[in-house]
Formats: structure tokens, sequence, C-alpha cells
């Protein structure tokens, strides 16, 4: 049995088949409205192998200039994010634990080759409310740890309609995707893995 660190929790196949299909058309809405687009690290500018976009009414966007950061609007086309889909606000009330509502989902695209790398979500002023994850289309290896840097990480895979929530001590533990699963979902026509968190910014 794999032991996850405190205050994380994997929810598999918690979105069934018509479940996710849905979501994917909604998603597909948000994309039209509010385009991928390549975010860059902090400083050194180097683009990141995720695309990106986000719904709600803050997004969380980074680039060399101004890294890590939640804005209002779009880094590309200046727009607002388009709204939160009603599934979301769904899924967020059955598992977050939390009254407060989301304000903003953090679309990542990954395609066979995209990863990321070991990192705590950290940059909400709210750090207590839980971060809720929901995973679409290919399967992937994602990686959880604890706290501090270089401590024990535990690996497991993330398929289709899997949740995980970081809440209470598991908020701010450590997690990454090592790699994606190529071909091991028929949900996305054309392959690769939508990862939607969703976030409380705002205290
Ligand atoms: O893709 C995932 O499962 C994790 C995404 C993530 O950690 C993030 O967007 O902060
Ligand atoms: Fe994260």
């Amino acid at each position: 049995m794999l032991v996850l660190p405190k205050g994380v929790r994997h929810i598999p196949g918690f979105l069934n088949r018509p479940r996710q299909e849905k979501l994917v058309e909604a998603v597909r809405a948000v994309v039209a409205e509010a385009p991928l687009y390549v975010p860059e690290m902090p400083k050194t500018g180097k683009p990141m192998s995720v695309r990106m976009t986000n719904c709600g009414s803050l997004g969380w966007v980074t680039d060399r200039e101004r890294g890590y950061r939640y804005q209002a609007e779009h880094p590309v086309t200046g727009r607002p994010w388009p709204p939160l889909p009603d599934m979301l606000l769904e899924i967020w009330r059955a598992v977050s634990g939390s009254d407060k509502t989301p304000e903003a989902c953090l679309v990542n695209f990954y395609s066979a080759d995209a990863r990321m790398g070991l990192h705590q979500d950290r940059d909400e002023r709210d750090l207590e409310t839980a971060v809720v994850s929901i995973s679409l289309g290919d399967s992937c290896l994602f990686r959880v740890g604890g706290k501090t840097r270089g401590g024990q990480t535990v690996s497991f895979r993330l398929e289709s309609g899997d949740v995980v929530v970081l809440g209470g001590e598991g908020r701010l533990a450590f997690h990454g995707v090592d790699r994606i699963y190529p071909n091991t979902s028929t949900l996305l026509k054309n392959g690769g893995r939508l990862n939607l968190t969703l976030r409380r910014v705002n205290p």
C-alpha cells in the first residue's frame, strides 16, 4: 500500500467518463476564449514545457520579467479570464472542505514530452484552503513529498478522472509531474494530458 503524505488525498476515478467528456467540453470553451500560451520561468525566461491558460476571476501566470503571480487578465490577449464552469464549482464543493469559492483554475496542457518540476503551490495569499487538482486525458507519473525540498517523496500514476486534494498539512507539499504516458487515454482526440487546479487566492 502506498502511503501518501498527511493531507494529500488521491481520489481515483472521481469523474466517470461522461463527466470527463462534459468537463473537456467546458475546457475547450475556455481555451477558445483564453488560448493556451507558453509560460516562462522567472528571470531566465526559459519556456515551461506545459502550455497554460486559466478561468475564474484570477489566473496564475509567469514570465521572465514579472515572475509568478495571479492576475485578472490573460497575458497575451489582455482580456479577462472566462468564468469558472459550474462543474468545477461542483467538484470544488464536493472535495475541498472549504466554504470559500475558488477564484482561479489553472489549466495545464501536457504534450507527450512535457513535465513539471517539483514545486509548492504558494503564490496564493491564502495558504490554508486546499488546492484541488483534476486530471483528464493521458496518465502521468505524479510525485509528492513533504513541505521541504529534498525530503522523501512518493510517486504514483494519475489517470483521467482522478482528483488530488492538497489540504491541511498537505497544502504546501512539494509535488510535480515526472512524465506523461502517451496514448493511455482516448478522452482527448489528439492525446496529451489536461490538469486543472482550483485555487483560493485571497484569504
Ligand atoms: O499537472 C499536475 O498534476 C500538477 C499541476 C501543478 O502542480 C500545478 O499546476 O501547480
Ligand atoms: Fe502545483
